[in-house]
């Protein structure tokens, strides 16, 4: 069995041997131009076309982080870049669960516990103890019920908060009241002080958080973007951060990365950000994900990671 692997910026060699490790009988190579050699699988982050394009004998591709919205829309511009019938995975959680857990919950406790507002206060020279926040006036609403949103549901509702989240199909997570479809979006975002998005970038999902949601939610409210920048008409929240309708936001994913230095964003009091790390692909835990998965696959049997090429993600 042959595997390519192609990442810009991960460690290749590592990778490499890692994988020839965790799968002896094959022979793992770094794909490079021109290569047109055989091969049963592609690892891949941003392929070049010529990588995948017209390859006979492809068995699977698998994406190296759990978005897919790069390679399906360079597969829109060339529709033969995915051989057909060739199956797209992506990486289920893999250790992204657990560092999106430690993300959410601890700006979640950030804000809940006011330590904006003392920092503030602190920036004046300010001793004032405030009001303590309720949990019961502290719902946490997160857009996306996934390997993701599930996790971060289930850390929060550990942490005592109302929980709720709003995906396509209905969910059934302890502790987690669960809203689906466009005609639920209204019921899941009125009340919702905290929005935690973790939704895939898909045509219906592109602008999402914008000002009729963020009108929707709860007054002096705080919104998470884990997902991507697409999600969050930019404009619409720093209008809500002025009005004083939205408290803070947290942001992780920008429209643009890196983000643009005249943005606004970056001198906002009320924003904070970083640098597109909320979870990163653990190379260990993707290997074995994978690795696993190809020998299923290669049994015949059942697997899981499957991207929808309907659906988008
Ligand atoms: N910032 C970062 O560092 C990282 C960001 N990400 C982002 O997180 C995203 C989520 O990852 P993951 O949890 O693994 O993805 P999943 O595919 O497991 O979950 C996606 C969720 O979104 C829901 N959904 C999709 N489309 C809609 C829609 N139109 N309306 C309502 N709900 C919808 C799905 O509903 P249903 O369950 O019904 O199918 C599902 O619950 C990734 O796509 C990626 O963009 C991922 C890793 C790191
Ligand atoms: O895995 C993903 O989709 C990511 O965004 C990784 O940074």
């Amino acid at each position: 069995m042959d595997i390519i692997f192609h990442h810009p910026t991960f460690d290749t060699e590592y990778w490499l041997n890692r994988l020839q490790q965790a799968l002896p009988g094959a022979r793992v190579r770094q794909w490079k131009q021109g290569d047109q050699q055989p091969a049963d699988y592609a690892l891949v982050w941003q392929p070049p076309v010529e990588m995948l394009s017209g390859r006979k004998g492809l068995k699977g591709v698998f994406a190296l982080g759990a978005g897919v919205d790069a390679i399906l829309s360079k597969l829109q511009a060339h529709p033969d870049m995915l051989p057909d019938g060739v199956p797209l995975f992506r990486l289920e959680d893999t250790g992204m669960g657990l560092q999106m857990q430690e993300y959410a919950v601890s700006q979640v406790l950030h804000w809940f516990r006011r330590f904006d507002d003392y920092q503030a206060q602190k920036l004046q020279g300010k001793w004032q103890p405030l009001n303590d926040y309720r949990r019961e006036d502290f719902t946490i609403g997160i857009l996306g019920a996934g390997v993701l949103g599930g996790k971060v549901a289930e850390s929060l509702v550990a942490w005592g908060f109302p929980v709720r989240c709003w995906s396509r199909s209905k969910k059934d997570f302890p502790g987690v009241v669960s809203f689906a479809g466009s005609e639920e979006l209204g019921s899941f975002l009125s009340g919702t002080r905290v929005l935690i998005n973790l939704l895939p970038n898909t045509p219906q999902t592109v602008g999402i958080i914008n000002r009729q949601l963020l009108d929707q939610l709860a007054d002096e409210s705080y919104v998470i973007n884990l997902a991507r920048g697409v999600h969050l008409v930019e404009a619409d929240l720093l209008s809500a951060l002025d009005s004083g309708k939205l408290k803070g936001a947290m942001l992780d994913v920008f429209s643009k990365e890196p983000l643009p230095e005249e943005s606004p964003l970056w001198g906002h009091p009320r924003v904070a950000m970083t640098p597109h790390i909320a979870a990163v692909t653990r190379p260990d835990e993707a290997i074995a994900y994978i690795a696993k998965t190809i020998t299923q696959l290669e049994k015949g049997e059942a697997v899981s990671g499957m991207v929808s090429l309907q659906h988008g993600y």
